[in-house]
């Protein structure tokens, strides 16, 4: 079957409108081949800053650029039929003005193909997101443990486990619920704060590291497909060792190749096979 029959995108306002009704599952991806294979099971797929690292190799998210993102959301974009495709707005791309964010988002969504964008920070981006969802960009925020801010922080600290940074956070969510944004990825704190944000807000939680309080969750694909080794965040959980299977099959093929093994002849241009191949 065509991607493009009878199969309907999630919407953004469907997606907030999950509030309540079921929970919300999301990913990330950064390529054709996986948004490929993700793409029905999840209500959206986010193209992370984190493709930074995963897919560069970079030390943090902070030097991937809007041309990259956009990018790669459009691999994202052509492989999927279902999910709503959410870009991550690079670092210094929105930060300083409202109009400076309008036009990278813009470009997300027209170049990229992206349905909505996510931004970090809360009171202190509130204009900005109101600024972009009045002029027809949806904007997915995200508080609490900000990656982008990893200098400031000294590291990927949890946030809010103290009364007066809990109420920061709260204060932020709330921020960012008033300004437009259709939801909010809380990462990084404590159940009990996840919980009354969730509890308080008209707009879905979705949680990374901030337990099953939120109303979805999100990961990297990478990390929850074990393909990151053991260097994760300890909130991850590994729903398959794929790095395993990929370094098996790389020996095999290795093995062979220097044994003479491969390439068989089916595998070869000018021989008759007796039987179809599928190889
Ligand atoms: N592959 C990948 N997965 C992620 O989840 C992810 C990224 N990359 N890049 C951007 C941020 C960074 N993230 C992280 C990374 C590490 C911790 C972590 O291990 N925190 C420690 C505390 C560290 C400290 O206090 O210094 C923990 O125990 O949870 C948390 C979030 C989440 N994001
Ligand atoms: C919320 C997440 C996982 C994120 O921002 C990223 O992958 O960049
Ligand atoms: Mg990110």
């Amino acid at each position: 079957m065509s991607i493009h029959q009878s199969i309907k995108r999630v919407t953004v306002p469907q997606l907030k409108g999950c509030k309540g009704q079921r929970k919300i599952a999301a990913l990330t991806a950064h390529s054709s081949v996986f948004a490929s294979l993700m793409d029905e099971y999840l209500d959206f797929i986010l193209i992370g800053d984190s493709t930074a690292m995963v897919a560069y190799g970079l030390p943090n998210t902070l030097s991937i650029t809007v041309e990259q993102i956009a990018a790669h959301t459009a691999a994202v974009v052509r492989a999927t039929a279902h999910a709503c495709v959410v870009a991550d707005m690079p670092f210094g791309s929105y930060q300083k003005t409202p109009e400076q964010a309008f036009e990278n988002a813009a470009y997300l969504l027209s170049a990229g193909g992206a349905d909505a964008v996510k931004l970090e920070g809360g009171e202190i981006m509130a204009p900005t997101i109101e600024f972009l969802v009045k002029r027809g960009i949806p904007v997915l925020a995200h508080v609490g443990l900000m990656p982008q801010h990893v200098n400031t922080m000294g590291g990927y600290k949890a946030q809010g486990m103290d009364e007066a940074t809990g109420k920061q956070v709260l204060a932020d969510a709330v921020a960012v619920e008033r300004a437009g944004a259709f939801a909010v990825v809380l990462e990084g704190v404590k159940e009990e704060l996840a919980s009354a944000i969730s509890a308080k807000l008209g707009i879905p939680t979705i949680g990374i590291g901030a337990s099953v309080a939120c109303d979805g969750q999100i990961l990297v694909t990478e990390d929850m497909l074990g393909l990151n080794g053991e260097n994760v965040p300890r909130f991850v959980k590994r729903y398959a060792n794929l790095a395993s299977e990929v370094q098996h099959a790389v020996q095999r093929y290795a093995d062979e190749v220097r044994a003479g093994a491969f390439p068989e002849s089916k595998h070869c241009f000018g021989v008759k096979s007796t039987t179809p191949s599928k190889a």
